[in-house]
This record gives C-alpha cells, sequence and structure tokens, in this order.
C-alpha cells in the first residue's frame, strides 16, 4: 500500500509541477508522505484497535470521573488538513472499567482519520461504549481547524467545541452540569 500511494502521490507532486528529480529536499517525499498518511495521520483507517483490557467494576463505583485534555490530532476530510485540540471525557461507571491512558489511546486511533468534529465525537462514544458500557458518558471536544486558519477565511482565533452525553448523562441533567462543571474548572486551572 505504501508503494502504491507513494507513486500517486509522484504523480501529484508531477502535477503540481514540483521537480522531485532535481529538487534534492522532495526527492524523497512521495514515500514520507504516503508513511505519514499510512502509520500516523490516518492510521486510525488501517491500523487495528489498541489493546484494551476491560476489569469488573468490583466496588460497583457509580460516581462520575473525568479524564483529559487528551490531544486531538486529526484531519479535516474536507481539505485534508490539520485539526488540533483537546478532548474531555466524562464517565459514570457501569459494570466494567478500562484503564485511564486507554481513553488517550482509543481517542488517538478514532481521530487518526479524516473527519468531521460533529461525527468524530459521536465514533469516539460509539468505541468508549462499546469497550466499558458506562451508565453514563460525555465528550468535550474545543479544536483548532486549518482550513479556516490556513486557508479560507483565515480565522486566526476562531475554534470548535462541541459534545455528545449519553446514558445517565443525557437523562439526568445535573450529572451534565457536574461534567461540564468539572472540565470547565480543569480548564481554567491550565489556563493559568
Ligand atoms: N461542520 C463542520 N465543518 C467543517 C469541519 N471542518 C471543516 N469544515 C468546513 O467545511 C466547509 C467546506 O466548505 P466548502 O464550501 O465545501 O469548501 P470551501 O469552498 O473550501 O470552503 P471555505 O472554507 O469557505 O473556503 C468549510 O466551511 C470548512 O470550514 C467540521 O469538522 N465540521
Amino acid at each position: 500500500m505504501e508503494k502504491e500511494v507513494s507513486v500517486r502521490i509522484k504523480d501529484l507532486l508531477k502535477s503540481l509541477v514540483i521537480d522531485i528529480d532535481n529538487d534534492h529536499n522532495t526527492r524523497e517525499t512521495p514515500e514520507r508522505v504516503a508513511r505519514i498518511y499510512i502509520n500516523e495521520v490516518f492510521k486510525g483507517r488501517y491500523h487495528k484497535q489498541p489493546k484494551v483490557t476491560s476489569f469488573p467494576n468490583v466496588k460497583h463505583l457509580d460516581e462520575i470521573y473525568t479524564v483529559g485534555p487528551i490531544c486531538v490530532r486529526s484531519a479535516c476530510s474536507h481539505h485534508f488538513v490539520p485539526i488540533m485540540g483537546n478532548c474531555w471525557i466524562g464517565i459514570k461507571p457501569g459494570a466494567r472499567v478500562i484503564g485511564l491512558s486507554k481513553f488517550s489511546r482509543v481517542a488517538d486511533w478514532v481521530f487518526s482519520r479524516p473527519h468531521i468534529q460533529e461525527e468524530a465525537v459521536m465514533i469516539l462514544a460509539d468505541e468508549i461504549e462499546k469497550l466499558c458500557e458506562p451508565q453514563g458518558l460525555g465528550i468535550i471536544i474545543k479544536a483548532d481547524h486549518y482550513c479556516m486558519k490556513l486557508r479560507g477565511v483565515k480565522e486566526s482565533q476562531c475554534s470548535m467545541v462541541n459534545s455528545v452525553v449519553r446514558g445517565d448523562f443525557r437523562h439526568d441533567s445535573s450529572l451534565k452540569q457536574e461534567f461540564f462543571e468539572l472540565v470547565r474548572q480543569q480548564e481554567t486551572a491550565l489556563s493559568r
């Protein structure tokens, strides 16, 4: 696959009148770009989900906890330029729990694909629900879209914030508020 992609990138660069044969800086760029897409930026499409072990919630914990900020590194489906930001996950555990670091690993796997942010948050929520079946789940993403910064409208300060709430977070507004408040407090502490 790397070979096939690099051949096509070579054609693309030729169409863009980039002289990869004589410009020493771009000579191996097609191979590099192929590796970046397959092994890094879009790896979530080609690599298996990271292994996640779940454990029984022996103490029947039913208080919420949050984890974040988790890095969002993605690419927008429309222009293939970066989406960079943070995400926060809130859990009211169910019968099983997973290790904290696994939220980052699964998020990285999900975000490493071309996305629009509205769908990315739902796909991540679906994966977390499958892994630990929480009683409640909330996710907030705040991200910069370089299709709005680097090009187009060139808005340097504008970002997108969206969220998804599932289970008890959706049915119990006080729980949802608690999650948003915990994230707000941690964000404020980080920005000091
Ligand atoms: N809803 C949503 N829109 C996004 C996201 N990422 C990029 N976009 C927007 O997708 C739109 C694509 O618009 P098009 O009109 O098809 O493309 P375009 O002519 O390049 O648009 P401009 O960016 O306005 O120049 C742009 O407004 C982007 O800002 C995302 O995650 N969610």
